[in-house]
């Protein structure tokens, strides 16, 4: 069998790639793209047989951009995996945090260390491309001035030293990625949790309405976000994750709350998996 083709925003040493092989195993091509939406035109254009793409931080929280593309796409979800997330200030072997102007990294990584960062305002914060391909970077340009913020693998694969470890803000920091398929590969067995995405209507309870068709068929509503639906002022597209043991009582609660919502989208229906 062919080994999947995995598109991830990112290159090898990324936290992206770590997610890829977290879900998947060694045994994938990855296939490096520049941003986001270049991983889903990947897929559309069959240079890859997968997406997987950051959703939610536990510091940084939603990537409400993820979500639009997600849905703009449509792509069916297939899975999830989440990650720890530990970051190191990389430097260039050499490079004394005295001499430190300048750190890069990916927006999400950065978000995640505004603590650290603060308790030293002379080091000017630089959103660039990937972890990994901001440390590539200083090795590459034997940056003597700007550091890397990125992970042990980074670190080892582009001969960088930590000048400090650990800088995220919260220790128990976690990323969640989703996993979208083609159609072609679309179907998972015995799934227990999906994705959702609908419109309530804009009255007294109709929010609430949709919600306790869910709690009253017993399914878990993992989490739910609203963003606004372009255009419309006023309307959002709520999206919701739901888990469920009897796949009897997943098929009511769907019926009945098509009949209270519009535009309801099954985004995908995957194997819950919350291990870290
Ligand atoms: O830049 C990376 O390595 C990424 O994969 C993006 C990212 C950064 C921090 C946490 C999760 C994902």
């Amino acid at each position: 069998m062919n080994k999947p083709r995995v598109a991830i925003q990112g290159i090898k040493a990324s936290f992206h790639q770590e997610a890829a092989v977290k879900f998947f195993g060694e045994d994938i091509e990855l296939v490096e793209c520049t941003s986001f939406k270049q991983t889903f035109e990947a897929l559309s254009r069959k240079e890859a047989d997968y997406v997987v793409m950051a959703i939610e931080n536990s510091i940084a929280g939603s990537l409400l951009p993820n979500y639009s593309l997600m849905m703009n796409y449509n792509f069916p979800v297939v899975g999830e995996v989440s990650l720890r997330i530990q970051l190191h200030l990389l430097a260039y072997p050499g490079v004394k945090f005295e001499d430190v102007k300048y750190a890069i990294s990916h927006p999400i990584a950065l978000r995640q260390c505004v603590d650290f960062m603060e308790e030293y305002p002379q080091i000017k914060v630089i959103e660039s491309s990937d972890t990994a391909a901001c440390a590539k970077r200083v090795h590459d340009e034997k940056l003597m001035d700007t550091v890397a913020i990125a992970n042990t693998m980074a670190a080892e694969l582009y001969e960088l030293n930590a000048l400090e470890k650990r800088i995220e803000s919260n220790k128990k920091n976690y990323t969640r990625f989703l996993i979208m398929a083609d159609k072609h590969n679309g179907t998972i067995a015995d799934p227990n949790k999906a994705s959702l995405c609908f419109q309530a209507g804009n009255e007294v309870g109709s929010l609430a309405k949709v919600l306790n068709i869910f709690a009253e068929n017993e399914i878990n509503l993992s989490k739910i976000q609203s963003m606004p639906v372009l255009g419309k002022p006023n309307e959002y597209n709520f999206y919701a994750d739901v888990e469920w043991q009897e796949p009897k009582q997943y098929d009511a609660a769907i019926k009945q709350a098509l009949k209270y919502t519009h535009n309801f989208n099954i985004l995908g229906e995957y194997r819950k998996n919350d291990k870290i």
